[in-house]
């Protein structure tokens, strides 16, 4: 499902002239199965969110070959690529990102109404997946009148709205109590284990990574170990 080939990225840093390439992932390969769970775990400046960013093609790597349900992305144009994201990629943050003015249907929603999807069939469509998410109750509320369990859910249901085959979730419980940490750690193997969808977590946290069937471990840009811990 998602290939990642002998990967190699820097970073310039200094004035114009007098740069200096700073390596931050090197010669990185791994590789993902459809309907896996897998964490990239690694340290603060590990490479963890260049990583992440190269694979949902906001950034061209210097070198290496990735490679999302067979189709190369670095030799996607712009435009190309964000039809290619917007068909395969679902988005988790550690901060929500949420939709303050949008109440947690319309939230999840918004993605149906992008894609020119008529207002009786997101009804149903959102509905149904409110109520796998556990959260029907909340439908009304607005972002500031959820829990952080909560607007997680809302991001996790609005990131599956369009069926993705791939979500990408940046540290998802990094602002969560331990308790609602494991709700949400929960939610995520459950939605992985009925939907069939592929999960790239990026964490430094083991607990979050111990659902993972496969982890990667960055240290300062170099995979260090991938540990295929249990098959799907
Ligand atoms: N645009 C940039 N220009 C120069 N250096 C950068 C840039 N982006 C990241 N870096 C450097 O690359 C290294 C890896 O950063 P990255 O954000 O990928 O790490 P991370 O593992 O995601 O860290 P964190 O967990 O703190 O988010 C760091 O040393 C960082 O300073």
């Amino acid at each position: 499902m998602i290939e990642i080939n002998t990967l190699s990225h820097s970073f310039a840093i200094g004035k114009k002239g007098n740069e200096r390439k700073i390596p931050v992932l090197e010669e990185i390969t791994l590789h993902v199965k459809q309907g896996e769970i897998a964490a990239i775990l690694g340290k603060s400046g590990s490479g963890k969110s260049t990583l992440l960013n190269i694979l949902a093609g906001f950034m061209v790597p210097e070198s290496g070959v990735v490679a999302v349900g067979g189709q190369e992305i670095s030799s996607l144009k712009e435009s190309e690529m964000a039809d290619f994201r917007l068909k395969n990629f679902g988005f988790i943050f550690q901060s929500f990102q949420l939709m303050p003015g949008l109440n947690a249907f319309e939230n999840i929603e918004l993605p149906l109404k992008i894609k020119g999807m008529k207002a009786p069939e997101r009804r149903a469509v959102v509905e149904k997946l409110m109520m796998e998410v556990g959260l029907s109750e909340v439908a009304s509320h607005y972002p500031n009148e959820l829990s952080g369990g909560q607007q997680q859910r809302v991001s996790i249901a609005r990131a599956l709205i369009t069926n993705p085959p791939v979500i990408l979730a940046d540290e998802p419980t990094g602002s969560l109590d331990s308790e609602t940490e494991q709700e949400i750690l929960d939610l995520i193997r459950s939605l992985n284990r009925n939907l069939g969808v592929t999960f790239v977590i990026i964490t430094h946290d083991d607990e979050v990574a111990g659902i993972a069937n496969r982890q990667y471990r960055l240290h300062d840009g170099k995979l260090v170990k991938g540990v295929q811990r249990h098959a799907i």
